[in-house]
């Protein structure tokens, strides 16, 4: 009987901190029946030949080949599923409008089954092969059809964190696409957390119900009430948008006369396992609320070119204890890809710290300390919303999940031999597109 049921033997890159990567070359990797690493032991460990030894001739054993790396699965922390179906267009408008003109009309689609089987299955294949092992969706507000999305996850063998959306203010909502009232919206979402819990059983990566509130523009009190205490009653997930573009953070002041921050912790929907996508305007009282009741940002750096109206300072938010991942925001970011977020998130900071203004002078122009590097953008993308989600993963290390991409180097830009590994890392995140990547592993079973 084997101890391991998988031994990974190669060099791995993960997060030391936010601003350091350690590397771990030719280590090996002991995973459980689990699915968690339960070792990762360097060549200088003496169990290291003995483990090496006896498992090298078994079919657990997994060599890497000569330049291929090992990085941790991607967490995308903002995805809407059904606007895969328009990604890549519609994105003249800004957000309200673009709500209304294209986004609503689309969505309705998925009260039709077949129609909604074709796009998510299409996502999540798509997701996976871009190295996102976990992924926190909206779906729509079609209980039935979401509950389909976090079974394509199960099946597919992605870590899915799904949530029925909930929209039922008939002032802001189309008829022809919202909840009937909060009763339903609330009942709805309650038979779905159910639903997805006994999913969950027999889903060995996990699968998680989500509570999800579109945002407070969308919902009425008694919704927003109701959710925050289902998300309490059952110990949910929780995501919506926050402070988002200057006419949703204005509309919630006006609504309210607090800041998005203050109103959906109000209705308990700011708590440990909850993710605000977005969140550009937060101010200091509204950032210290995050990082006391454990919310995380949900950073989406493509979409908010076109939606957010302005820059985040993410570096200040996080530098103040706010867990942040990375989110691809599908269809307004229109791209599945994490690492094309990861280099957008590090340009977008770039340009914040310069200022894009030439007629004022440089001193004047940005903001400064606002820059990251691309090894923070890398935490985002796997420790950080491992933290933001309170979830073992995003880590190539013992007690984490075995969540991990292998990326083929063989076609990128290294002519040298001895190019250090460190530079390897850059290029790898700079470069690699989804041809790149070889094998994506969820959970210890190969889903790429
Ligand atoms: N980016 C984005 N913001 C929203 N705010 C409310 N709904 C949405 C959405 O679908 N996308």
């Amino acid at each position: 009987m084997n101890k391991y049921s998988r031994i990974f033997l190669g060099t791995a890159f993960t997060s030391q901190s936010e601003k350091e990567v350690k590397i771990l070359q030719d280590y090996l990797f002991c995973i459980d029946d689990h699915g968690m690493i339960e070792k990762a032991v360097a060549p200088a460990d003496p169990q290291y030949q003995t483990i090496l030894n006896e498992y090298k001739d078994k079919e657990c054993f997994h060599q890497l080949q000569d330049r291929e790396y090992l990085l941790p699965g991607f967490i995308d922390l903002h995805i809407h599923a059904p606007q895969w179906a328009q990604a890549g267009t519609a994105l003249d408008l800004p957000l309200n409008d673009w709500l209304h003109t294209y986004t609503f009309p689309l969505e309705a689609k998925f009260s039709d089954m077949a129609y909604a089987e074709k796009v998510y299955d299409d996502l999540i294949r798509t997701l996976l092969a871009n190295g996102t092992t976990t992924g926190l969706y909206f779906a729509t507000v079609h209980k039935e059809s979401s509950f389909r999305l976090a079974e394509i996850c199960a099946e597919k063998g992605q870590r899915g964190l799904v949530g029925k959306v909930v929209a039922d203010d008939p002032e802001q909502n189309p008829d022809y696409y919202r909840d009937k009232d909060a009763r339903t919206a609330l009942a709805e979402t309650e038979a779905f957390i159910l639903e997805v819990k006994e999913l969950a059983k027999t889903t060995k990566q996990g699968v998680y119900p989500v509570v999800t509130p579109r945002f407070i523009p969308s919902c009425s009190d008694e919704a927003l009430k109701g959710l925050g205490k289902l998300a309490e009653k059952y110990n949910t997930h929780i995501q919506s948008h926050c402070s988002e573009s200057d006419w949703e953070h204005g509309y919630v002041k006006e609504r309210f006369e607090k800041n998005d921050a203050f109103a959906l912790n109000d209705f308990g929907l700011l708590r440990e396992k909850s993710v605000m996508a977005h969140c550009i305007f937060l101010e200091d009282d509204d950032v210290a609320l995050f990082a006391e009741t454990g919310t995380a940002i949900g950073h989406c750096p493509l979409s908010n070119a076109y939606f957010a109206n302005s820059v985040i300072p993410i570096s200040r938010f996080h530098a103040k204890g706010v867990d942040v991942g990375l989110g691809t925001d599908i269809s307004a970011g229109a791209t599945p890809s994490i690492y094309d977020n990861a280099k957008q998130a590090v340009v977008s900071s770039r340009m914040l710290e310069d200022g894009v203004d030439t007629s004022l002078s440089p001193e004047k122009r940005g903001v400064s300390d606002s820059r990251i590097t691309i090894n923070e953008a890398f935490y985002f993308a796997t420790a950080g919303g491992g933290e933001s989600l309170s979830l073992p993963i995003g880590r190539l290390d013992e007690g984490y999940a075995w969540d991990a991409q292998i990326i083929d180097t063989t076609k990128l830009p290294i002519f040298d031999n001895s190019e250090p590994l460190s530079d390897i890392f850059q290029k790898i995140l700079y470069l690699v597109k989804a041809e790149n990547i070889k094998q994506v592993w969820v959970q210890g079973e190969r889903v790429k």
